[in-house]
């Protein structure tokens, strides 16, 4: 059986007598975009700072490339190579686009340039930060100040910020919400292409580009998993279709 990135074993976190995540359990596979949707209030964002580490959790536990870090600080996490996609307001806007990505690729090199000179060091870091830009469709934008990006171009930034730091795991909380409708066309693209370079946890309300984008899709309804499957079975899953009625057309 391949070893799962992810592991997460009867999670669970509440707030006073109100269990926001309960018995949360599932696998994300090597390679694999798993999205998670649910109602508004369902717990989708409780259980992404759970596995991020910014929320203890009550109980269960959190298996991360085969090691448990339920009680792992988030550096530790992202040390490890578990990230989460940064909000806009990490972006330094006084720098350039490329300059904020180099500077994501320098805090994973470490020192490991301090003995190289300027000029090498310069271009140590550039490569691949142009390379992550590249992937991301802004690579045009490398020269242009963060601050002076289009809210879209700030969350692709924010994914090539990411993936500069070479993610076992890549986190997304909402990478769509407050883009227009050409802005988010765009970013369901750069998603497409990222899927292929890293493993992604995905919660979106956007069910066109979830179902378009995901392997797997988890349903959590009421802070309880009610479904993982396909995108087609999760579709046509009754449950899954009763525990929209009213908040979405239709899954
Ligand atoms: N710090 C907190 N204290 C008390 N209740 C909280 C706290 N944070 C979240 N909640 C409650 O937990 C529930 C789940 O919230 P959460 O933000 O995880 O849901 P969500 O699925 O991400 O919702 P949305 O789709 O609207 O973003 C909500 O009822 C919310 O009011």
């Amino acid at each position: 059986m391949t070893k799962s990135v992810l592991e997460l074993r009867n999670l669970r976190k509440a707030y006073g007598a109100l269990a926001v995540t309960d018995d949360v359990s599932l696998s994300v596979h090597p390679g694999e975009l798993h999205a998670i949707i649910g109602p508004n209030g369902a717990g989708k964002t409780t259980l992404i700072h759970q596995i991020s580490g910014l929320l203890p959790s009550d109980s269960g536990e959190i298996i991360f490339d085969g090691e448990d870090v339920t009680r792992l600080p988030m550096h530790q996490r992202v040390r490890r190579g578990l990230a989460r996609s940064f909000q806009i307001t990490s972006i330094l806007p006084g720098f350039s686009a490329l300059e904020n990505v180099a500077l994501a690729v320098q805090a994973r090199s470490g020192s490991s340039f301090r003995f190289f000179g300027h000029a090498a060091r310069e271009r140590a870091l550039n490569e691949p930060a142009m390379d992550c830009l590249n992937l991301v469709d802004l690579g045009a934008r490398a020269q242009i100040m963060a601050g002076l990006l289009s809210h879209g171009e700030k969350r692709q930034l924010e994914l090539s910020i990411a993936l500069a730091t070479e993610p076992k795991l890549l986190l997304l909380d909402e990478p769509l919400a407050g883009t227009g409708q050409e802005e988010s066309q765009r970013v369901v693209e750069t998603l497409r292409r990222l899927k292929s370079h890293t493993t992604i946890v995905l919660i979106e309300h956007d069910m066109d580009a979830v179902f378009s984008l995901a392997d797997r899709v988890s349903v959590l309804v009421n802070g309880r998993l009610i479904a993982t499957d396909t995108p087609e079975r999760i579709r046509a899953n009754a449950e899954v279709r009763a525990a929209y009625l009213g908040e979405e057309e239709a899954v």
